[in-house]
């Protein structure tokens, strides 16, 4: 399954004017890469320039989670990535998970994690505790790595600005309804807050926790991959990507030799009920974002450092890509550099 893609047409302003002065010496943060011949990395450069113009302004969500997130180097990577998809001007939104932060916290607490398809049930005491890691812990190191190449990042919640609310959810189970406490589901998106930070030239950096649209003063504990479809949906994203800890969908897991390289969303949604629990948000969350209008639907591989940089900017791109399904046919993925305007994966 392979294919050359469209992205969706929304076109944003140009990035705003937030201070750019970069924190760290380029020539340490960047590394100089010697295995590669001097025609070959311009090569890899003239590569990227249809796909420079043609997502110059383009809004893109990227969810940044889990098991993607708990190694230095790559979080070290992916701030370099979101700086540069700004400096070349995209308008990244990061929307970050913790799934393995919050249970190390939990654990230290000596509360037990107790998952039930895919989603944590969440006790109002493992409440405070998610809403502590993803704000407190997690959002401030993203925004902490993201500013050291300059002020460029700002954290905020689902809380802020009133950008997330969110219902309570159950989930089937074995044909069972099974109540998962304080979790929700997004319902409504203001995404103000996050548009006067890209107009300003920053990187919103969202955390997943949201008010209860019928109780404001409780909040509520979201799966991360279904805030940044719902967030993606409401901004008009031109992409949703979702970063993880596998190549993309395999059509057998664990066969490694079944991944998917592209699909419709009819495809998807057919393979959905018999997906395991990990994938099973990450899928929903892309059928959700292109049936919502967002152009493509992206989960690529969080152990390749710079893997969404390869993604965005080369014409094979990686990992499985969602297209909706009233489009033409792609091209496939190996066709020459398109011109602009022309499709991307
Ligand atoms: N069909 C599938 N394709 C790929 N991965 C799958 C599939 N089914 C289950 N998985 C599992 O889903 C995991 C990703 O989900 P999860 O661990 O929740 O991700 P993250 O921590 O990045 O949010 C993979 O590491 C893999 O073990
Ligand atoms: C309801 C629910 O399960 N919420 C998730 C929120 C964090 C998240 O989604 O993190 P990852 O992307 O790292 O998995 C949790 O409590 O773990």
């Amino acid at each position: 399954m392979s294919g050359t893609t469209t992205d969706g047409t929304t076109t944003h302003d140009e990035p705003g004017t937030a201070d750019a002065a970069p924190a760290l010496d380029p020539d340490f943060v960047f590394n100089t890469r010697t295995d590669l011949r001097a025609d070959q990395k311009a090569e890899v450069l003239v590569e990227a320039l249809p796909w420079l113009q043609q997502f110059a302004g383009a809004l893109v969500v990227v969810k940044y989670g889990g098991n993607a997130m708990v190694d230095d180097e790559l979080k070290r990577a992916f701030a370099q990535d979101m700086v540069f998809l700004r400096q070349v001007g995209l308008r990244p939104v990061v929307v970050h998970g913790g799934g393995p932060q919050i249970n190390a916290m939990l654990d230290r607490l000596g509360i037990a994690s107790e998952f039930r398809a895919g989603l944590r049930v969440t006790t109002p005491e493992a409440m405070d505790v998610v809403r502590m890691v993803l704000t407190g812990q997690v959002s401030r190191e993203l925004v902490g790595l993201l500013n050291a190449h300059g002020p460029h990042a700002v954290g905020l919640s689902g809380e802020d600005g009133g950008l997330l609310q969110a219902r309570r959810r159950t989930v089937v189970v074995d044909g069972e309804r099974v109540d998962v406490g304080l979790v929700g589901d997004v319902v409504q998106v203001n995404p103000g807050a996050v548009l006067d930070l890209l107009d300003a030239g920053r990187i919103p950096v969202v955390s997943t926790v949201a008010p209860d649209l019928e109780d404001p003063t409780q909040v509520l504990n979201v799966n991360a991959d279904t805030a940044a479809a719902a967030l993606a949906v409401a901004l008009g994203a031109r992409k949703l990507v979702v970063l993880t800890d596998v190549e993309g969908l395999y059509a057998a897991w664990p066969d490694r030799s079944s991944l998917v390289r592209r699909l419709r969303a009819t495809e998807l949604a057919e393979m959905l009920p018999g997906l395991d629990s990990g994938m099973k948000p990450k899928m929903e969350a892309c059928l959700r974002a292109v049936r919502g209008g967002v152009g493509r639907a992206h989960v690529i591989d969080g152990r390749q450092p710079h893997s969404i940089l390869v993604e965005v900017f080369t014409s094979d791109g990686v990992g499985t890509m969602v297209l909706p399904d009233e489009e033409p046919a792609p091209l496939p993925r190996t066709t020459p550099v398109p011109v602009v305007g022309e499709d991307h994966p």
